[in-house]
């Protein structure tokens, strides 16, 4: 294999067929490179074999200029003839054994993976410098042959390099708008990122490559960065449970100072519950569900809950989500019913494929269908039998997968980054009696994220601006007070004189959230770090 390695972080494989009207394919390589392409691959699908040669001679020296090695694409014999860098070849080419007998020394191979096993074979083999994981998302510049992996595809591929020096790329339908989120969606369990990307049209397409690649580079070296600190803060020792409940609990005085706009699409159920609470706790609640009005809603600071309740409103959970993103404000998601149906379930792929959560909470059963377990089962939206046997184990794994913060209601509520697993206890019986309790805890658990999250970025004014991140702020310290909040508003409400039953408990119950101060959740959380 080559050394030293090179560098994946942006990798142009070329598409002259997609350039702009009046664009010179030598011109737009020339600024793609000025903008910090760090690697090429020319791809001519349907070029004779001179003019193939002829470009990729000019296309190296190009390249060379800058220091960046020049890959070709599928044709040893070009590669040969003009002493290429090295190939990138995929499952149908040239086998990799005999290529790497043809090619120097040295010559960096590449080699395309759809799945795990493809990805196994090359491990196994031994020859590969790096694996180009496709397709990422959909795209138009390739007919593709292979699914589409969407994000959460990558992972288990990802995993399979874990180990070895294999380096990986992914490619198909990367743009600068889901950058960030195939960055951090794309990540096996155990942390193994991918080294860079590969693209096609959203640099050759452009009128100005330099600018694209330059604000695509900026991105992944965020990033790479700092690759695991997503939503949670990465403390130098673990936090003690009092440190987690004195944080929880002046993030309520944040709520109250920055008063976050709380965008809910949730059910029809409960949206009067949810809005009423989001204003008692001090912030702004609006419950848009039109996708023509996210792009503009994601701009104002605060959190968005997409629960997804009765599911009517997809298209706008997807632009919601999207936006969010774009915006770097946090999602909390809150997958109702997730194990009733399979269109619930094929929804939820489809949301998490699209867009990445800050937080995922569900109640046992929702958990449960998530991570794919039969260890609790579901009846509707309600979770049955007395939850799993190792809490932490499976919420961790859940975390660590979905790359986000989760939040699992019930009797004792469990919030887990995946490395750092609390339980809390607290909770008043009437809470289950009511409906969109669940719900409720949703709304909360992104007022709090939302605080945290303009909090985060007026007092640490740099952090707002990093490109790497796609929340800024600690959302593990606004899961547990969104949790806290709820059900030590319910205790007190419970305990309340005017409260004879359901009907007076809530009511009761938005009146403690009103009236709730932190001095009453650090007296009266029950938190453990487990
Ligand atoms: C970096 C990178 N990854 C994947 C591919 C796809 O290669 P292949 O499967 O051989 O398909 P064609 O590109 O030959 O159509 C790639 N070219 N580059
Ligand atoms: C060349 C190629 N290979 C793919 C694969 O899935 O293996 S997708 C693809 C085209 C990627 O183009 P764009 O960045 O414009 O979407
Ligand atoms: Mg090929």
């Amino acid at each position: 294999m080559s050394s030293p390695s090179p560098d994946y972080t942006l990798y142009l494989v070329t598409g002259r067929e997609l350039l702009p009207p009046g664009k010179d394919y030598y011109e737009s390589l020339n600024e793609s490179l000025e903008g910090g392409v760090t690697i090429v691959q020319i791809r001519e699908k349907n070029t004779d074999t001179r003019e193939f040669l002829e470009i990729a001679k000019r296309s190296k020296e190009i390249c060379h200029r800058y220091g960046v090695p020049l890959l070709i694409n599928d044709r040893i014999d070009i590669a040969l003839a003009m002493n290429a860098d090295g190939i990138h070849i995929g499952q149908s080419d040239m086998p990799i054994e005999i290529a790497r007998k043809l090619l120097p020394a040295g010559s960096i191979i590449g080699v395309s993976v759809n799945t795990p096993a493809e990805a196994e074979e090359v491990v196994k083999g031994g020859l590969a410098d790096y694996v180009g994981i496709g397709a990422l998302w959909a795209t138009n510049s390739k007919k593709l042959t292979s699914p589409v992996l969407g994000i959460r595809g990558v992972g288990p591929i990802l995993q399979t390099l874990e180990k070895t020096s294999i380096k990986a790329v992914a490619i198909g339908g990367i743009k600068s708008s889901n950058l960030l989120r195939s960055l951090h969606g794309a990540v096996s369990p155990n942390g193994r990122a991918l080294d860079g990307i590969a693209v096609v049209s959203e640099i050759v397409s452009s009128h100005q490559p330099s600018v694209v690649a330059q604000r695509l580079c900026q991105i992944i070296r965020a990033f790479k960065d700092r690759p695991f600190s997503l939503f949670s803060r990465i403390y130098a020792e673990p936090p003690t449970a009092q440190v987690l409940v004195d944080s929880a609990a002046h993030l309520l005085c944040s709520v109250k100072e920055y008063r976050p706009l709380v965008h809910q699409i949730t059910n029809n159920v409960t949206i009067n519950q949810l809005a009423n609470a989001t204003l008692a706790l001090g912030a702004s609640p609006i419950m848009a569900t039109s996708p023509h009005e996210m792009e503009d809603l994601a701009k104002i600071p605060g959190a968005l809950l997409i629960n997804f309740g009765t599911i009517s409103d997809k298209e706008g959970m997807l632009a919601a989500g999207h936006y969010a993103n774009l915006e770097r404000k946090p999602i909390v998601f809150d997958p109702v019913g997730i194990g009733a149906t399979a269109y619930r379930r094929t929804t939820a792929n489809e949301l998490l494929n699209t867009w990445q959560a800050a937080v995922i909470k569900g109640n046992a059963g929702e958990i449960a269908s998530l991570i794919g377990s039969n260890e609790v089962k579901s009846h509707g939206v309600d979770s049955l039998g007395s939850g799993f046997s190792s809490p932490k184990e499976i919420l961790c794994a859940l975390a660590k997968r979905e790359r986000c913060i989760i939040v699992m209601t019930g009797e004792t509520d469990y919030v887990s980054d995946g490395n750092l697993t609390v339980k809390l206890s607290n909770g008043s019986a009437f809470l289950g009696d009511i409906t969109g309790s669940g719900c409720l805890a949703g709304s909360t658990v992104a007022t709090f994220c939302g605080a945290e999250n303009k909090r985060s970025k007026r007092s640490e004014p740099s952090s707002g601006e990093v490109e790497g991140i796609l929340a800024a702020g600690d959302m593990f310290v606004g899961a547990i007070a969104g949790v806290l909040t709820l059900t030590i508003a319910s205790e007190l409400a419970a305990q309340r004189p005017e409260v004879h039953g359901t009907g007076t408990f809530l009511s009761a119950l938005i009146d403690e959230l009103y009236n709730l101060t932190p001095e009453k959740i650090i007296q009266r959380a029950k938190l453990e770090v487990v």
